[in-house]
């Protein structure tokens, strides 16, 4: 009788037998095509919490009673880059599996919150862009705008148009791509003479900093102390807790034979982290939303994640008088200094009088 466990025997079954396959390629997208994404997921405080802890977010609002009254919250809500995480985390089974890159996403808003833990997503995406990919025939480059509802009243809580490099079944010919010496030939950065730093974490510390800024050739923009290294947790275990099935994150054997040739962290951890440290040097009163998001390269186990933040403005039109909005650009980076991250984020800050 045929003994199955055999090692040669094992290993010649495993090579005549068919693979039952995971994912989309991108030539199973089509724009217009709507895909309704299951199982959904549950935000769970314990969900949440995880997210926060090991991302740096620790805005008291999201962790005690007394601290979210006095932002104006029923409760400690679920934190918008848990909401956002989760929001994509459960739409790479059917979008991302085969294997592609998030490599941005912009329009993130949340028209519904503040969100409960205990709410249950429903997610959906469209198809809004297919493009070939000229410098790497063997990827496609697919949009799609995602709206994450709560599925019991069918309210907006999340929504966002993100990108990914998805593989192609058959590879095309492209016409290589700009090259990095093409794509060099600027004249060298163009940084102002002066870097300002807000005295504080207020609106009015931000609004001060940009005065000063707009009287000479200088911007707002400073670095945080904080980093966080990569590890089991934040690359395997945070993006699975999203349900977030991409093999970026948890199968070593499959990626050794990848673009990055390893495991890497989900994008939205990276992003979450960087926000992390920025927001411990601020006084976040809500978030409002982000654009133009990208990832740059890799972040992988042992990598750390630092930030830096530039302010572009401030206007005092927030949803409450106790706040000003404040937008951002925030930048990753590694223990090289090679940006990994970078996205604009539009937030309301808390102001000093009140
Ligand atoms: C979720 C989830 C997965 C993840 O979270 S993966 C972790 C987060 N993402 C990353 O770590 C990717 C970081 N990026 C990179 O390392 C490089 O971008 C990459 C993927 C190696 C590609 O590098 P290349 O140097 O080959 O090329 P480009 O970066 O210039 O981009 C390739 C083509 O894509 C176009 N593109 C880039 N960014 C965007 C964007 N934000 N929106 C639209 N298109 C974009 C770029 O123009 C290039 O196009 P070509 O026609 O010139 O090929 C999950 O599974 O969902």
């Amino acid at each position: 009788m045929t003994d199955w466990t055999d090692p040669d025997t094992f290993a010649q079954a495993l090579e005549q037998v068919d693979t039952k396959e995971k994912g989309n390629c991108f030539e199973d997208f089509e724009e217009g095509d709507v895909i309704e994404h299951d199982p959904g997921l549950t935000l769970t405080q314990f969900g949440n919490e995880g997210w926060m802890s090991q991302t740096l977010n620790h805005d008291p609002a999201y962790w005690r009673a007394d601290a979210a009254a006095e932002r104006g919250f029923e409760e400690p809500p679920v934190h918008p880059d848990y909401l956002t995480a989760a929001t994509l985390g459960i739409t790479v089974e059917d979008l991302s599996e085969k294997g592609g890159y998030f490599l941005g996403r912009t329009d993130v808003r949340f028209p519904g919150t503040p969100v409960y833990t205990g709410t249950e997503l429903h997610v959906e995406s469209e198809v809004v862009n297919r493009a070939t990919s000229s410098s790497r025939p063997e990827y496609g480059i697919v949009s799609w705008r995602t709206r994450g509802t709560d599925a019991e009243t069918g309210e907006v809580l999340c929504s966002y148009e993100r990108t990914n490099m998805i593989p192609r079944r058959e590879p095309v010919a492209t016409d290589g791509g700009a090259t990095a010496a093409e794509e060099d030939e600027d004249d060298g950065p163009d940084l102002p003479e002066t870097f300002v730093t807000p005295e504080g974490g207020y609106f009015e510390d931000f609004v001060a900093a940009l005065e000063d800024a707009d009287d000479e050739n200088a911007a707002v923009a400073y670095r945080h102390e904080r980093g966080r290294t990569q590890d089991d947790v934040t690359v395997a275990s945070l993006p699975l807790a999203t349900l977030n099935t991409a093999k970026q994150h948890h199968n070593v054997d499959v990626m050794s034979d990848s673009p990055s040739g390893n495991i890497v962290t989900y994008g939205d951890v990276t992003r979450s982290t960087a926000l992390g440290h920025a927001r411990s040097d601020e006084e976040t009163w809500r978030e409002v939303g982000f654009d133009d998001e990208s990832f740059h390269t890799f972040v992988a186990v042992g990598d750390t994640v630092y930030a830096f933040t530039r302010v572009l403005e401030a206007e005092d039109d927030a949803s409450s008088d106790e706040a000003g909005t404040v937008r951002f650009e925030h930048i990753a980076f590694n223990q090289d200094d090679e940006p990994v991250y970078s996205g604009t984020r539009t937030a309301e800050i808390r102001k000093r009088s009140n």
